[in-house]
């Protein structure tokens, strides 16, 4: 599988996930300029976290009108693997890929933080590899991670299995205890947690490990 790294004006976190895909799981990833506006070679495109565009308006916001997003979209449409971790996260619910959005967190302050996840679902691209309800630990960075969305939107992802993975100890006031979802197609995820974080023992854990390895699971020409 060919991986891509979007890499925004801000970005801080792509050469983590970069890191995570050729060493973790040992597969040809590239990194892309967010100027860039063709896709076509990769199978599975990867956003990243950060502070792209400093996080002036909203965050994601300024982001989700890049060039490389008109291709984001096209490749998500054609059922391509697309994650968007943190930032990356807020840029997919910005461009509307994902429903609902990511406010401030409840407390007004950032948070930085070992947090445990369940797998709420287990029966997706991205989570394969993992046992129903596993407990995982996941580092969480961010100002802004706070799931919001109306009450039709999270009935349908309720309805739907798209809560992927839920906070043990909610650190940010999500709706239902939210860090993770995917689309009602399943191949596009978003999280706040950051899984590229968490792929090797001396960085505290390796849970993160198993979702990258969950997609190469994935029979791409299906
Ligand atoms: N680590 C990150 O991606 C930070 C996300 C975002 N800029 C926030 O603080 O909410």
């Amino acid at each position: 599988m060919r991986f891509a790294v979007i890499s925004f004006p801000g970005s801080n976190c792509d050469n983590d996930l970069y890191y995570a895909i050729k060493d973790g799981i040992r597969e040809n990833c590239d990194m892309v300029s967010s100027e860039d506006t063709n896709l076509n070679m990769y199978d599975v495109i990867l956003l990243p976290g950060g502070f792209s565009f400093g996080d002036y308006l909203r965050s994601g916001a300024i982001a989700s009108l890049s060039p490389i997003m008109k291709s984001i979209k096209e490749a998500a449409n054609n059922g391509k693997i697309i994650i968007g971790i943190c930032n990356g996260f807020q840029i997919l619910t910005e461009s509307h890929l994902l429903p609902g959005s990511l406010i401030k967190n409840n407390n007004m302050q950032f948070v930085s933080n070992w947090e445990k996840l369940s797998v709420s679902n287990n029966q997706t691209i991205f989570t394969n590899e993992y046992k129903k309800n596993e407990q995982i630990n996941i580092p969480v960075a961010h100002g802004e991670g706070h799931y919001y969305c109306d009450q039709d939107t999270l009935a349908s992802l309720k309805d739907n299995h798209q809560i992927v993975f839920t906070y043990n100890n909610n650190p940010n006031g999500s709706i239902s205890d939210i860090a993770g979802i995917v689309n009602k197609e399943g191949n596009v995820l978003g999280m706040m947690p950051h899984p590229e974080r968490a792929v090797e023992d001396i960085l505290g854990s390796k849970d993160g490990l198993k979702l990258f390895k969950s997609i190469l699971n994935h029979n791409v020409r299906s």
